[in-house]
Order: structure tokens, then C-alpha cells, then sequence
């Protein structure tokens, strides 16, 4: 799914991503599980765009995340909000990718 959001960062250096500015996140999530739902899905893909699309798309990252919202962080956070997820990707340019993998 992409996520086009605007963040700042705070950090612990002086660096041009304290400013407001914005990315189009491309983000994979993986998910998996032993048994199949009723339905024959580990996940809706619809519901995981429902928990994270409708809460990030078009919004400032620093008002609606309880923390600073580096690539890392947000990966973290939604691999906790999904049920079955193991694994997150997170592109958010062409050069800086994150992964977050549950133990
Ligand atoms: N480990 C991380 N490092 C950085 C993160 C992050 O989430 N995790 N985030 C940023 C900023 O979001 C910043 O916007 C990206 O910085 P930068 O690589 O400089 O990206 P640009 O798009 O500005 O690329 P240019 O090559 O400078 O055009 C920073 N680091
Ligand atoms: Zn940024």
C-alpha cells in the first residue's frame, strides 16, 4: 500500500528532517498464519488497509503516531496493529528501505 504523509523528525542531531516535509511510503506488509479464517484468508487486505491506510494517508505522522516517526518506528508499530504480521517493508525513497521482523 502507499501512505502519502508529511512527518518531522525529532533527533538528537541537527539535520533537515527536523522541517515538516512529506514522502510517499511504499509499505509491504507480511503476513502468516497455520490455519486459514472461515473466509480462506489469513487477512482481509482490505481490513489492513482500513487500520493503517485510513489512519496515515494525507495526515501529519507527528499528530496521529504516539511516537517520532522514523521509517523504523512505523514499521514496528504496524506489524504490532495487524494480527498474523511477522514482517514489514517500508520504501520510503528510492534509496532508504526499513524491514521489521517480529523474533
Ligand atoms: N534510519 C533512518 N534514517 C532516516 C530516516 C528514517 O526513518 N530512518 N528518515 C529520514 C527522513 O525521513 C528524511 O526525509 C529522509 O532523508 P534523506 O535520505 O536525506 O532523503 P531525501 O529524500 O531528502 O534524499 P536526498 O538524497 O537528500 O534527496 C532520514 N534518515
Ligand atoms: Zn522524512
Amino acid at each position: 500500500m502507499e501512505i502519502s504523509a508529511a512527518h518531522s523528525l525529532k533527533l538528537s542531531y541537527s539535520s533537515k528532517c527536523e522541517n515538516l516535509h512529506g514522502h510517499n511510503w511504499i509499505i509491504t506488509v507480511y503476513c502468516r498464519s497455520k490455519e486459514l479464517n472461515a473466509d480462506g484468508m489469513v487477512i482481509d487486505f482490505s481490513h489492513i488497509k482500513e487500520s493503517i491506510k485510513n489512519r496515515l494517508d494525507h495526515q501529519n505522522l507527528n499528530e496521529v503516531l504516539p511516537f517520532n516517526p522514523t521509517a523504523e518506528n512505523m514499521a514496528r508499530w504496524i506489524c504490532d496493529q495487524l494480527p498474523n504480521c511477522y514482517k514489514v517493508e517500508i520504501k520510503e525513497s528510492e534509496s532508504n528501505t526499513v524491514i521489521y521482523e517480529k523474533d
